[in-house]
């Protein structure tokens, strides 16, 4: 039987585990010793459809079960979902579960960690994932999908056969899964949707909150425009990842409120505990994800000379909270507006 590891298993790749192990594969998760401890006694998955799954027993590898150099070690497919922010130390980490016929795939946000992993392992395959639903912690050893989409595994020229076949196996209703061979673009429409993030971060209160307020929707169309024109320049042609197109998005965020909550009503069905991975970040004093996300739609308008001013003043807002010592108090939305105006 094929090989699974998730390295690095916290939200997301703690419900991805569930899933394979529930699913009968031979999964092991890698992760910090208090996320252990939670799934002692198993987990339970759910979701906003009402599916769930069990898994009584889940298989762990602490680093000192790597027995130094052998292949015994490897593993067919090691799942990397650490944050954009581990990816470089994780490279290190994995290096004695990556044999030479080990797919690896990267399950990270926004644009570019993946970078990081192909120079490190350039034998390897390494595939990108794009996790489209938000995974939140309802207590511990229960993890919650909040929101819709299907987890999309990128296809590679000579991965096909393996993919169909993985792509198969782990499409249930509880995870959904597909594949594309148009992971970039898709990766980009991600990349939009993920511009709620450092405006939910920075807002620190639910998305559902976040988004019934139109100063807050007025930043997020604002970041939005921005990459808009990147990806316009670039000639990538966003897919489509909500029910709407991207491009009409910023257009439906700026739409008074009593428009706003009877055209959005898709946007508006998502779980009232949801909140973004960059909130988590930023809660817990810890470095976010801006870099590969803002970050990374700044640095490609660059090249292109196209000028981001409300991506670049909201990558400010996060570092200046990111470098200070002091708890995330929340920006009132006419203030964060006014600051990624006139900053
Ligand atoms: N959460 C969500 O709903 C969604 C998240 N995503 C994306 O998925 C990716 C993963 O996010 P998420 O699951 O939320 O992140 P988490 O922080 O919940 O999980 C990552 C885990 O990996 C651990 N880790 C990091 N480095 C190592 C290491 N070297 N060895 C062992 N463990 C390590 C972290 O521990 P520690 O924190 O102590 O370093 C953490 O527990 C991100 O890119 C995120 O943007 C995408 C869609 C939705
Ligand atoms: C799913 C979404 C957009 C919101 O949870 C996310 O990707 C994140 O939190 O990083």
């Amino acid at each position: 039987m094929q090989t699974h590891i998730v390295f690095g298993a916290g939200l997301i790749g703690c419900f991805l585990g569930g899933v394979l192990a529930s699913l009968g594969n031979n999964t092991k998760l890698v992760c910090r010793p208090h996320i252990k401890k939670k799934l002692s006694n198993g987990l339970k998955l759910t979701d906003y459809l009402d599916n769930a799954a069990y898994v009584k027993n889940l298989d762990f590898l602490d680093p000192e079960d790597l027995i130094e150099n052998t292949e015994n070690n490897f593993t067919d497919f090691l799942w990397v979902t650490v944050k954009c922010t581990g990816v470089d130390r994780a490279c290190e980490d994995i290096s004695p579960l990556v044999g030479p016929d080990t797919i690896i795939l990267c399950c990270q946000n926004g644009l570019g960690s993946d970078q990081i992993m192909k120079q490190k392992y350039p034998q390897n395959t390494i595939l990108r994932v794009m996790v489209p639903f938000n995974v939140a912690e309802i207590k511990p050893g229960h993890l919650h999908r909040g929101s819709e989409g299907a987890l999309s595994i990128e296809v590679s020229p000579g991965t096909e056969e393996a993919l169909t076949s993985l792509v198969k196996q782990l499409n249930t209703a509880i995870m959904p899964v597909t594949q594309t061979d148009e992971m970039q673009a898709l990766l980009w429409a991600k990349l939009q949707l993920n511009l709620g993030n450092s405006v939910n971060a920075l807002a620190n209160i639910p998305v559902k909150a976040m988004l019934q307020q139109r100063n807050y929707r007025l930043v997020i169309a604002e970041l939005m425009k921005e990459l808009l024109l990147v990806t316009k320049a670039l000639d990538i042609s966003v897919p489509k990842v909500t029910a709407l197109p991207g491009k009409y998005l910023p257009f439906v965020l700026r739409l008074p409120n009593f428009l706003f909550n009877l055209v959005a009503n898709k946007m508006l069905a998502i779980d009232p505990t949801v909140r973004t991975s960059m909130w988590w970040d930023l809660s817990q004093g810890k470095k976010t994800e801006i870099d590969y996300l803002n970050g990374a739609i700044v640095n490609t308008a660059k090249d292109l000379n196209i000028t981001c001013p409300a991506n670049n003043n909201i990558i400010t807002l996060i570092k200046n909270i990111e470098n200070s010592n002091e708890q995330n108090q929340g920006i009132l939305a006419s203030e964060l507006l006014s600051k990624i105006r006139n900053h």
